[in-house]
């Protein structure tokens, strides 16, 4: 008889419901166990991973045993926790509950069929289980020549009807057998081998007809779909992965600019260029923030793939690995430019597609969200279209709509690397983007700049006016307004420096925007002149307006001021955050192992990395005695 009031340990039914969590992908490991609070978060993590890694092993070992059927009311997700920590963790479990009691009753029936189940070494339990992606380069073989010629090797072909069916199609995926491959649901050309098959030295793969990538870093293109005869610009391309399977998309047929700063990277670029025969691609080593439509004419469709944290990589997904928050910012500042430029910059662009191999919601769904809140010509669409409509992760929740048009992939339930892509397109007419912020953006600002200039132009006014988002010039931003304006104040003519100062001290809502424009004024001193006479007129007539509209113009001040105290919330809100992670931080200083007196939680987080460990730490207390 078991004794229902004796609880399972709380570590364990934490870790179950973050488990369960993770692989219906309601949250990300990281962000589900840190918000736990657990004092024993590495624990918690370390049982996770480690579960999600034997994925596969607990299948069969559930199926074997049948011990859900046996226990239909063991919750399934707890009985895989406790399972993992018997097999592969601790290989023990403490007291006396009554799920504990079930899976110890089933220890020796586990271990009879574990000895037939392949368990992956300590060294790769920080790899997710991914099976192997081919992508068949269709400029230099169909992909039913190369379906033929895997076959004749002995290789055979599983298939999985029902495109619309991902889950089932994952499970498939999941059981293919050691000699079996299938073609993906959701990329033509892609093919799928079994986790670990080399290909490495396959002449297949030496002389170009296949591509070992990723499928999630196949999605952005598939996504782009740019078709044949098309203009592609690959802001950030290499080593060129996606520049060739663009390429591929087009059957050779357009034009691909790819891009690329990094000198040793592009040459890099230009090999794999060269090997996959694709004669439509250009290579230019340079940085793209310094170009636009004049260096690269009508382009159509460009691929923003900047560089990121990497976090979404499987074999990064260690235990430990933790961002910077200020190297998050700083790249996130980045990535936001380089997604501006491609929307702004080009005006015959149709659809842009932005990804990455992160999993932090600072370069993902915030990048998305801070460049659609400012720009009119782009609106987001549902990504999740271009994949069959049949796919599992998307942005977070914390970003409403705006979150599930984006989409993920994650290591743990799409077999992928994780990666996260956002599709741009340009509205037509009627249409608008619906997470563009009138406040933020200064909407009024611009509806009085729209009426006051004749020949308008949204993206060239877009480019003058975007916020510069890097966090590094926006926290000098204060200083640099004071420099700005001593520049100007000493470079215009003696006679219009007086006019600025006119300006400045009436017009209040042209202040920000004369300090905006200032560095590109340096440069067009007539124009400028021009441009404060018109101004200088405008004041005249603004004067005679002033009375009336003095109620209006303490609106918007408050407005402004709102503005600047929302501003400031959010810059709390960041230093909240970093003041969370550091305190996240200090619970697992705290709760490390205290070299000589709290041995039981460093046996807890040491054990399943190491099997040795407790029996070392057990070793030195006997020493001691
Ligand atoms: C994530 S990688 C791109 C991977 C590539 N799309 C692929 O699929 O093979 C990002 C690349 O962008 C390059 N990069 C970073 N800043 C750049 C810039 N301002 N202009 C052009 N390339 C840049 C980096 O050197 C790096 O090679």
């Amino acid at each position: 008889m078991f004794d229902h009031s004796i609880k399972v340990p709380r570590l364990y039914k934490t870790t179950a419901k973050i488990y369960r969590q993770v692989k219906e992908g309601t949250g990300s490991l990281k962000q589900l166990v840190y918000e736990k609070k657990h004092p024993n978060i590495k624990a918690i993590y370390a049982l996770v991973v480690e579960a999600i890694h034997r994925d596969s092993e607990l299948n069969k070992l559930i199926e074997r045993s049948e011990i859900l059927k046996k226990e239909p009311r063991f919750d399934p997700w707890l009985a895989r926790i406790l399972i993992t920590e018997l097999l592969f963790g601790k290989l023990k479990l403490p007291g006396e509950s009554k799920p504990i009691k079930t899976v110890l009753a089933y220890e020796q029936i586990f271990k009879a069929h574990n000895s037939d189940i392949v368990i992956p070494k300590s060294s790769e339990v920080n790899q997710v289980n991914k099976p192997r992606y081919v992508r068949v380069n269709t400029l230099s073989c169909t992909v039913n020549e190369a379906i033929e010629n895997f076959s004749e090797e002995g290789w055979v072909l599983s298939k999985h009807l029902d495109n619309k069916d991902y889950t089932g199609f994952l499970e498939k995926i999941i059981q293919l057998n050691e000699d079996e491959f299938i073609p993906d649901i959701h990329i033509p050309n892609l093919l799928i081998f079994p986790i670990k098959t080399q290909f490495y030295r396959h002449p297949a793969y030496k002389n170009g007809q296949i591509i070992l990538q990723d499928k999630a870093s196949c999605l952005p293109v598939h996504i782009l779909a740019p078709p044949p005869g098309s203009v592609v610009l690959d802001m950030c391309a290499a080593p060129g992965m996606k520049t060739t399977q663009v390429a591929a998309i087009l059957n050779d047929q357009g034009l691909v600019y790819a891009v690329e700063k990094d000198e040793r990277r592009f040459k890099t670029l230009e090999k794999i260029v060269e090997s996959s025969k694709a004669t439509c691609i250009k290579c230019f080593n340079k940085d793209i923030l310094t170009c636009d439509n004049e260096t690269f004419p009508n382009v159509e469709y460009i691929l923003v793939d900047p560089s990121c944290s990497g976090s979404g990589l499987t074999d990064r997904l260690t235990v430990e690995e933790k961002q910077s928050q200020f190297r998050l910012n700083k790249l996130a500042g980045f990535q936001i430019k380089i997604l501006r430029a491609a929307l702004t910059r080009y005006p015959n662009a149709k659809r842009v597609v932005y990804s990455t191999c992160s999993t932090y919601l600072e370069e993902n769904e915030d990048v998305v969200r801070q460049v659609l809140e400012t720009n009119l010509n782009f609106k987001l669409v549902e990504a999740k279209q271009f994949v069959n409509n049949a796919w599992l992760n998307f942005g977070s929740e914390d970003f409403g709509e705006m979150g599930k048009f984006c989409l993920y992939a994650k290591p743990e339930l799409d077999l992928t690397n994780g990666f996260f892509v956002a599709v741009f397109e340009r509205v037509q007419e009627g249409e608008e983007n619906m997470f563009f912020n009138k406040k933020n953006y200064n909407y009024k600002k611009y509806e009085q700049d729209k009426k006051r200039r004749g020949n308008f132009n949204d993206e060239e006014y877009e480019q003058e006016n975007t916020i510069d988002d890097d966090p590094k010039t926006l926290e000098e931003k204060p200083k640099r307004r004071k420099k700005n304006k001593l520049i100007s104040e000493q470079e215009i003519p003696e006679e219009n420096n007086g006019i600025v100062k006119a300006n400045q001290k009436n017009v209040i809502n042209n202040d920000e925007e004369i300090l905006e424009e200032r560095p590109k004024k340096k440069k067009k001193n007539k124009s400028i002149s021009k441009e404060i006479t018109e101004e200088n007129n405008e004041i005249v007539e603004y004067k005679k307006k002033k009375k009336k509209k003095s109620k209006h113009l303490k609106e918007e001040i408050l407005e402004e001021k709102y503005e600047v105290v929302e501003e400031i919330q959010n810059e709390k809100q960041k230093i909240l955050r970093i003041k969370d992670n550091e305190q996240i931080q200090e619970t697992e200083e705290k709760h490390k192992p205290k070299k000589k007196k709290s041995k039981s939680v460093d046996v807890e987080e040491t054990e399943l990395k190491d099997p040795e460990g407790p029996k070392k730490k057990k070793h030195k207390k006997k020493d001691k005695e």
